[in-house]
């Protein structure tokens, strides 16, 4: 039989008592997902699961009764952990857990949220961080820290099995819930993502909300073989940031979300503290990368708890060539109509 994450976990903290805070806090954390899981397998007949309960912090988000549940029992799972706050996508502002205790924890508690009803992967995502000295813990300004500051970061996602995906900062593995058993085992020591790929994942109903540089990029792919790329490509639209992170992290591939000019997304959807910085801790520890299109993810630091970030991840290459469209000259000033000569027609 495989490794169980406890397992897993024992060997990487050893006896020291750091990692062990680190251990216990994961342990909770992927206890609530199994309680989640079993909830979302059990669909309608737990109840009216994505009935509206209310709006998200900054009035965007529609909060629905399976984020409400999901961000319940992650919170309670953490009572006795040595998490002193916990901050939740649904929560305007974090929540004292154990005072003085050294760590700190943001989640989203359920990506996916207009997936609920209609049997598609949905996910939790979570972030460990260290208390910082001299800031007050239960506050937003506590987790205005770098994502490289990350403890540990993962996600589970609730498909047809469900899965876990979790970094401590040395390398991304890859475990799948055993029911039976009622413990997560170990599929991948060391993730690897292939460099490049093929498939990509865009909402193309934004495509005329994109800011030009971005939407030469997605134009030169939708050409294929026929367009400069000389390439094929495949793409993909699941609407849970977490199936898509979950099938780069299987296969390779590239994620975008970016800014655009709708109300409300010119910071782009995604969150960063809950789920661009676990998302990127993953990739970069599993070979690939993720940025805003300018800084790599990890970089950034909050000024906001429920701050948005325009957020671009997967196949190494592919994240640079993208990021090359956004900002660098080259072969973007010789092709586009709006900063180059040539022109996209003429190209
Ligand atoms: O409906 P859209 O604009 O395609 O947005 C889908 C995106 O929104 C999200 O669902 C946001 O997450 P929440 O469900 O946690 O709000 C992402 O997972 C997903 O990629
Ligand atoms: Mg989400
Ligand atoms: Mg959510």
């Amino acid at each position: 039989m495989a490794e169980t994450l406890d397992g897993f976990l024992g060997r990487w903290a050893g006896a020291d008592p750091a990692r062990d805070a680190v251990r216990t806090t994961l342990l909770a954390l992927t206890d609530a997902t199994m309680a989640i899981a079993a909830v979302v397998a059990e669909g309608p007949l737990a109840g009216e699961l994505s009935a509206v309960r209310g709006t998200g912090a900054d009035g965007y988000d529609e909060q629905k009764e399976l984020d409400v549940r999901a961000d319940r029992l992650l919170y309670d799972a953490l009572k006795g952990a040595p998490v002193a706050a916990y901050a939740s996508e649904e929560a305007e502002l974090p929540v004292a857990v154990t005072p003085g205790a050294p760590l700190l924890v943001a989640v989203d508690p359920l990506d996916g949220s207009s997936n609920i009803d209609t049997d598609v992967t949905i996910g939790t995502i979570f972030s460990v961080l260290p208390a910082p000295d001299g800031v007050d813990p239960v506050s937003e300004a506590a987790f205005f820290q770098k994502g490289r500051a990350q403890l540990a970061a993962g996600y589970v996602v609730y498909g047809p099995h469900t899965a876990l995906v979790l970094s401590v900062g040395d390398g991304t593995a890859h475990f799948v819930l055993d029911r039976i058993a009622g413990a997560y085992r170990l599929i991948e020591n060391r993730v690897t993502i292939p460099a490049a790929a093929k498939e990509f994942a865009i909402n193309m109903s934004n495509h005329r909300h994109w800011d030009d540089r971005l939407r030469l990029y997605v134009d030169d792919l939708l050409q294929g073989k026929d367009g400069p790329r000389e390439v094929d490509y495949n793409m993909r639209w699941i609407a849970s940031m977490v199936a898509e992170a979950h099938r780069i992290i299987i296969r390779g591939g590239i994620y975008l979300y970016p800014a655009d000019t709708r109300a409300g997304y010119t910071q782009g959807r995604l969150r960063l503290v809950y789920e661009a910085f676990p998302i990127a801790l993953l990739m970069e520890q599993a070979g690939a990368a993720a940025t805003d299109g300018r800084t790599p993810i990890l970089d950034l630091v909050p000024e906001k708890l429920h701050q948005r970030v325009p957020l671009i991840f997967g196949s190494r290459e592919k994240v640079d060539r993208v990021s090359n469209y956004l900002t660098g000259p080259g072969e973007i000033a010789e092709r586009s109509p709006l900063f180059g000569k040539r022109g996209l027609l003429t190209a």
